[in-house]
């Protein structure tokens, strides 16, 4: 997993580092990231030789790691014009250092440095360097960087939008952080990415990685991220203190999917339960039985209302569907019906395509009171308990809510702006005070548990996903990930769905197209998706492996 920090959190890493034992000069700091940004941006820019270089410098350390970098693409044999116009007597000892370096090699032709100390640049020259430059170097403003961004930086960062989006193409490489984008929370200031911030190809970021390089738009605007350590000592890099953001990758989900047991049998792998569907929405449930299946439950059981029944039956043949009471939707009349048959069931999937009937409402509440295992709550079932929330904690049981951004807004009271200011916090208030995991749904998709210090973040998946029916198969997996035979604690269990989800609706977009995808289309790819992860852990163990241990295994053929 990529672990994600907080600018606060970084400026501790950075203090610590500086501190004793370690006592690294921030100088040297300073210099291994604008070093960094010449190593590794080479690969975007074909090389430094030749090339012409803008480079623009805020007034904190971002701007001074621009310096440095003006320095090394002097060295790899590029042209610079670096820009600064900040009041130098504000600037840090280390970037007073740079600059003085800087300035001795100035010779207004290989090395233009145009300094307007408290004064905007000249933006005519300005943009007549970008556009004659094929690289724009991107240090006006990295972690330090708060609130909505202000005169004369926003002039800058329009400046450069406007110059990439009409005449020049250049690559342009943001230092640590787009400028404009909130390392926190990936926001930008203004709705308009374009022109709230720097959007960069490519992101070369220090110590390690950002949250906001990985949540929308942020996501947008810092490119391809990089990591470059800056020679941080790795036990300060290593540290988890307070909240711990995690990415989820690949190699996460398929270390937890491990093969099944050759002579298992069906009750190993869990019984999912779906409790579901209403006169006016069959196919919701329909589609969280599918996701478990598809996702190798030992077998699944779908209960709908009485009328619903006839539509499910042998929808799908491996589905044990079946009426329950006498209506169109589930009412406090069926609370006796559906508690005995979960007596056999591992998990309940609660929710899908329930309907926001009046009579509905007990129905659910009365469930979550009294029905003895772990539940997975969406859709309308989350609609039911929004003002009954106090119901989880009286639950002996973990419940795993799958509520999409509308549905998280209705629950906690938020509006939905306010929560994708700060997904991760209000994710975490709400898992705490409610005492539930949380599986946020949105691009990209947070999951947090009770205690609220992890918080793992899924970033698989695609704009053709956001359709009906998508959400309901998610369900299905969740529920079907979580009674594995492995038994995965509820947190793990709701990333490996998202992640699983994600790669699924990545598969069709190869294999079907952008969007137009069902989901139950999706649902049939998530075997293909496991078969990957598995192929992919069976790869890293033949590296590990010497070849020889397959030839006397009779696997070199
Ligand atoms: N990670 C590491 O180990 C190292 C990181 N380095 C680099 O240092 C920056 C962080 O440096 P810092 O000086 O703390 O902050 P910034 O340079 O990112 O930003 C501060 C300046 O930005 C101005 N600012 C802040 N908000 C806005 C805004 N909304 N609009 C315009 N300008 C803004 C702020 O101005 P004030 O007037 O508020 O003071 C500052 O001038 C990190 O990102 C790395 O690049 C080290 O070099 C190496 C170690
Ligand atoms: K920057």
């Amino acid at each position: 997993m990529k672990t994600l920090y907080t600018a606060a959190q970084m400026r501790q890493m950075d203090r610590e580092a500086m501190a004793a034992p370690y006592g690294l000069s921030p100088t040297v700091l300073m210099e291994n990231a604008g070093a960094a940004v010449i190593a590794k941006g080479a690969a975007y820019v074909g090389g430094w030789n030749r090339k012409r270089v803008t480079i623009l410098c805020g007034k904190g350390n971002n701007g001074g790691d621009g310096l440095v970098a003006a320095r090394h693409a002097l060295a790899a044999g590029a042209q610079v014009y670096v820009y600064i116009w900040g009041d130098e007597t504000t600037y840090s000892p280390e970037s007073r250092e740079h600059l003085q370096t800087l300035r001795a090699m100035a010779d207004g032709k290989t090395c233009v440095l145009a300094e307007t100390p408290g004064a905007l640049p000249d933006l005519a020259m300005l943009r007549r360097h970008i556009e004659s430059s094929q690289v724009v170097v991107d240090a006006l403003v990295g972690t330090g960087f708060h609130g909505a961004l202000r005169e004369p930086t926003a002039t800058v960062v329009r400046l450069v939008g406007k110059c990439i989006r009409t005449t020049a193409s250049p690559v342009v490489l943001a230092v640590d952080m787009p400028s404009g984008v909130d390392a926190d929370t990936g926001a930008v200031s203004g709705d308009d990415p374009e022109t709230g911030a720097i959007t960069a190809t490519a992101t070369i970021t220090f110590g390690a990685y950002k949250r906001g390089l990985f949540q929308y738009p942020g996501k947008i605007c810092a490119g391809e991220v990089l990591r470059d350590p800056i020679g941080m000592p790795f036990p300060v890099l290593q540290r988890t203190a307070g909240t711990v953001t995690y990415m989820v990758e690949a190699a996460d989900v398929a270390a937890r999917l491990s093969l099944r047991s050759p002579n298992g049998h069906k009750g190993m792998h869990g019984t999912v339960g779906i409790v579901g569907g209403s006169e006016s929405m069959s196919g919701a449930a329909l589609l969280a039985a599918c996701g478990a299946v598809r996702s190798g439950a030992g077998k699944v059981c779908l209960r709908v209302p009485a009328k619903v029944a006839p539509a499910c039956m042998g929808k799908y043949t491996e589905v044990m569907a079946a009426g329950a009471g006498t209506g169109g939707h589930f009412t406090e009349a069926d609370v006796q019906t559906v508690c005995e048959e979960a007596r056999n069931w591992s998990v309940l999937a609660l929710g899908p395509g329930l309907g926001r009937y009046a009579e509905t409402q007990a129905f659910v509440r009365q469930v979550l009171q009294r029905a003895a295992l772990p539940v997975v709550l969406d859709a309308d079932g989350l609609y039911h308990v929004q003002a009954a929330q106090d119901i989880f904690q009286q639950r002996a049981y973990p419940v795993i809510l799958t509520p999409h951004l509308g549905e998280f807004s209705r629950l906690t009271g938020c509006s939905v702006a306010a929560i994708q200011a700060d997904s991760v916090g209000t994710v975490q208030a709400f898992a705490r005070s409610r005492g539930v995991y949380v599986l946020l749904k949105g691009t990209p998709t947070y999951i947090v548990s009770p205690t609220g210090q992890t918080v793992y973040v899924n970033e698989t998946g695609n704009a053709g996903m956001s359709c009906g029916g998508m959400g309901d198969v998610l369900t299905g997996i969740v529920a079907a990930m979580w009674v594995r035979e492995t038994h995965p604690a509820p947190a793990e269990a709701a990333f490996m769905a998202a992640y699983l989800h994600g790669a699924a609706g990545d598969r069709c977009v190869r294999t079907i197209g952008s969007y137009g995808y069902t989901p139950e289309e999706l649902a049939k790819a998530v075997p293909q998706a496991i078969r990957e992860l598995e192929r992919q852990a069976a790869d890293r163990y033949r590296e590990m492996v010497p070849s020889s241990h397959f030839e006397d295994q009779g696997g070199g053929e």
